[in-house]
């Protein structure tokens, strides 16, 4: 099939000869001089593939690979190194050359590495065509000034390729954060590796994290190219915090162009450095920009979509039908505190759709056949609160009252009138 690839070197008999030979075998054949003219071309409309010489006065071949990495295009290259030259065709194929091909070339070898390059790429173009219709791209969900702030900031700073630490208690969407900062950055091409680093033994983390020979393996060697997403890094043990920071500082010298690196913390990692429980020396490698993330609480009004989100979804797996929005237990459920957020409100949407919202708790609002209103379900999680408030105040209600701002007969009332409550206090 034919292709337009870019033809790049300084000596222009080698560049005719070239372009002939490309065009001779049907392609489309563009020469150019030097790499930043290349570059140049390849940003406003990239090329099938570029073939390359390494060695070319100014920017050579590896610094035109590295140069288009920047800038967040892939395009295979191939380049042509001199014959013997084992130290440069080592150094081509570490940053991320597709192949190379020694000087004096044979024409037809020459063409069936062109050939099969163009046939992977049509591949990779074609799987990752696939992947994006099987998952549908996710975003955050929310309308709010907060949501809407992070969303914007996500996206700027995907672009720039920085490492990112994102702050937020459980279920604020830290993850599907770091994808998106993934998907949406020059590496998205790359894998995204996500290591919990709470669940990392005591022993034998080193070798899940760097592999058997130091940095060569392991989830680090897995992201390279892409993005490693160091989940709960508050939790990363004193013994392991050095190590990783010797991994991060030779990522600069990785000619592979490293990896991006994103952490998440359930807490600002300022404070955990005030305790002497984090490096402060590792936060300044990784906290290239820190992101918070808003609990529910502070987004209530961005409560009612992300559930009704959560409903669909729940509904879909559970192959049950989706109910309609039901807007008078709209405040109630904003008024809830969702400490485990996105976590506890997709499963108030799972017990919703399959009818267990007031049965698990004893408040006897559940009906036969699933038929509960969101009000039954906020019920449920109103007497959670209170049982929770009342645990906390040793059972004193004013304290109880206050803590919930009701007023004290309303809650007696509420303690009344729920079972939950009632045997509890018993
Ligand atoms: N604003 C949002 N819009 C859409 N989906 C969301 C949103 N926030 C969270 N989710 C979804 O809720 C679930 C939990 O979110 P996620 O795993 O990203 O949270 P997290 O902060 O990483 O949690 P943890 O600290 O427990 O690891 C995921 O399925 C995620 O896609």
């Amino acid at each position: 099939m034919s292709a337009r690839l870019h033809v790049v070197d300084d000596d222009p008999d080698h560049l005719a000869s070239l372009c002939d030979l490309l065009g001779a075998a049907g392609h489309e054949a563009v020469p150019f001089t030097g790499a930043a003219p290349a570059i140049e071309a390849a940003l406003e409309a990239p090329p099938a593939l570029i073939l390359s010489d390494l060695r070319m006065p100014g920017l050579d071949g590896i610094g035109l690979i590295g140069a288009l990495k920047e800038q967040g295009v892939d395009l295979p290259v191939i380049l042509l190194t001199g014959h013997g030259d084992v130290e440069h065709a080592v150094r081509a194929m570490r940053a991320g050359a597709e192949d190379f091909l020694e000087k004096p070339y044979d024409a037809e070898h020459l063409l069936s590495v062109v050939e099969r390059t163009l046939k992977t790429g049509r591949l990779k173009a074609e799987v990752a065509r696939l992947q994006r219709r099987l998952e549908p791209e996710e975003d955050l969900i929310g309308e709010s000034r907060a949501m809407d702030e992070v969303r914007r900031r996500l996206s700027e700073l995907a672009a720039v390729d920085i490492d990112v630490v994102l702050v937020g208690e459980t279920g604020t969407g830290k993850e599907l954060a770091a994808r998106i900062l993934h998907r949406r950055g020059p590496r998205r091409t790359g894998r995204f590796v996500a290591v919990n680093c709470a669940s990392l033994p005591e022993t034998g983390a080193d070798e899940a994290l760097f592999g058997p020979p130091p940095g060569a393996g392991g989830f680090v060697g897995e992201a390279r190219g892409g993005t490693l997403y160091l989940d709960h890094i508050e939790t990363l043990s004193p013994a392991l915090q050095p190590k990783l920071l010797r991994v991060l500082e030779s990522r600069r010298d990785d000619a592979e162009g490293g990896f991006r690196v994103v952490a998440s913390s359930s807490r600002p990692l300022v404070e955990a450095i005030r305790e002497g429980a984090f490096r402060e020396d590792l936060y300044y490698r990784i906290a290239g920009y820190v992101l918070p993330l808003p609990p529910l609480r502070e987004i209530a009004t961005d409560i009612p979509a992300l559930f009704a989100h959560f409903l669909s979804a729940a509904a879909a797996r559970f192959g049950r039908e989706a109910p309609e929005p039901d807007f008078r237990a709209r405040r109630a459920l904003q008024a809830h505190h969702w400490p485990g957020n996105a976590h506890e409100l997709r499963l108030a949407a799972d017990r919703y759709i399959l009818g267990l919202a007031g049965q698990e708790a004893g408040t006897g609002a559940a009906r036969a056949g699933g038929e509960q209103t969101l009000r039954d379900l906020v019920a449920d999680f109103e007497s959670r609160e209170i049982a929770r408030v009342l645990d906390r105040c040793g059972g004193n209600t004013d304290r109880a009252a206050r803590i919930l701002g009701l007023p004290r007969r309303t809650l007696n009332d509420k303690i009344a009138r729920s079972p939950l409550l009632r045997n509890g206090r018993k």
